[in-house]
């Protein structure tokens, strides 16, 4: 027997002692529904209370084993969710046992609907705080219903939120940097830190830019066609690219202190540079992307990971650059994270994904985006530029190739 079956073993033999002790007093089993008490260990003897604890312990053990140990030591940063629900007093807005839709309880709280949905969303799969039985509408469960009626549980998120919380939270990339700029800013004035922080990407998930390579069709672009990546740190991409499909030429935009010294390979382990049986058609330029576009009529403007770094203000403005570059047949090509339907990835993918869009909110308030919203912003940026085609990457993804183009 390996040690997670032991652990298997025991979670099921506590847990049957303890769900047989509801059931034998006529007790209600534990439930994240508005009925359900508020602790349903409250009067359970000693001997409950030992087996529900090696439950815990076992099932805890058993998570962190198949997480593995990377996961296991990443810390639990994500709580805005929580501390927008206690600082707009969202339990509060609603009764108990009713439904309310986003676009009512935003008004309620004065929040955009978008973003309360995002706060919400993330907290019903991380938290259990409220649930979406219904698509776009709200309910109560036990954990909501606990902060809106719960004087001690309001006393204790006012603890968490007002005392402990600001003071972890303190330690953000501005202050542990002393400066006001953003991450990119800051490393634009910083050429190593900013090579490194590059080259880090490169090390990132070959089966994405595997997927890449499968979701769109490459090899239907005529031969000597040019395909722009724009933001591409140091060309890891476009290198795989340019691997796999000889007829394509590619210009690896990004900022000055990124590309420097990119023409002189291999002199620093740490830092990636483009292998040189593609050197000849992989091209690194210096460009900010929220300038105009010198690369014009190019067949792919590609777009990796980086517009959901940016809200939609920001990437409409980078987008609208490279309409004005496109010739009428060339393509946008996006590969980004896209959110899901309520309840249609697993419940670990849909944590990932929410807890990333949350990331985003604090980091860069920024955001993750439905396929609806990949829409709304081609749209924003020019009402011609309209979105062709949105593949997930494999089933249960939280990832899109996304094709836009204009129309007409
Ligand atoms: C999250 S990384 C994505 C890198 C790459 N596309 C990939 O898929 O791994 C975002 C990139 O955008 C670049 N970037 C940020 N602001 C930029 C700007 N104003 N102009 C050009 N590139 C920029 C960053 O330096 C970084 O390399």
């Amino acid at each position: 027997m390996s040690r997670l079956n032991d652990l298997a073993a025991e979670i099921a033999k506590s847990t049957e002692e303890v769900s047989e002790y509801f059931s034998t007093n006529n007790l209600p089993q534990p439930s994240f529904e508005i009925s359900a008490p508020i602790d349903a260990f409250a009067t359970a003897p000693s001997d409950i209370q030992n087996a529900r604890t090696k439950a815990i312990e076992a099932s805890i053990e058993l998570q962190q084993l198949l997480n593995g140990n990377v996961n296991v030591m990443i810390p639990d940063t994500n709580a805005s969710s929580m501390r927008a629900i206690y600082r707009f007093k969202i339990a509060n807005q609603f009764p108990i046992g009713e439904e309310i839709s986003y676009s009512e309880l935003a008004d309620r709280c004065d929040l955009y609907e978008h973003d309360l949905r995002r706060l919400i969303r993330y907290a019903i799969v991380r938290y259990r705080v409220f649930k979406e039985a219904r698509k776009g509408y709200i309910q109560h469960t036990a954990a909501s219903k606990l902060l809106a009626e719960s004087t001690s549980i309001q006393n204790v998120m006012a603890l968490i939120f007002e005392e402990t919380w600001p003071a972890n939270a303190k330690s953000g990339y501005s202050l542990a940097n002393d400066t006001p700029l953003s991450i990119y800013s800051f490393l634009a004035s910083h050429p190593d830190r900013a090579k490194r922080f590059s080259s880090s990407m490169a090390t990132t998930s070959e089966s994405g830019m595997a997927a890449l390579a499968k979701l769109y069709d490459w090899s239907a672009l005529s031969p000597g066609s040019t395909v722009v990546d724009v933001g591409g740190a140091r060309g890891h991409v476009s290198a795989y690219l340019a691997q796999r499909f000889p007829h394509l030429n590619f210009v690896v935009q990004d900022l000055p202190a990124v590309v420097a010294g990119s023409e002189m390979s291999g002199e620093d382990d740490a830092v990636y540079y483009v292998p040189s049986d593609v050197i000849d058609r992989v091209t690194l330029q210096a460009h900010d992307f929220f300038t105009p576009q010198p690369i014009i009529g190019a067949a792919v403007y590609l777009i990796r990971y980086t517009l959901h770094n940016w809200s939609d203000a920001y990437a409409a403005k980078m987008l609208r650059y490279l309409v004005h570059a496109m010739a009428p047949r060339g393509q946008i090509v996006v590969q980004d994270h896209m959110l899901p339907e309520p309840g249609t990835l697993s419940l670990l993918r849909e944590r990932e994904i929410r807890g990333m869009d949350l990331i985003m909110l604090s980091l860069f308030n920024s955001r993750e985006r439905e396929e609806a919203d990949w829409a709304g912003l081609f749209d924003m940026a020019d009402e011609r530029l309209k979105l062709m085609s949105a593949k997930r990457l494999e089933e249960g993804s939280a990832s899109a190739v996304i094709v836009a183009a204009l129309e007409g």
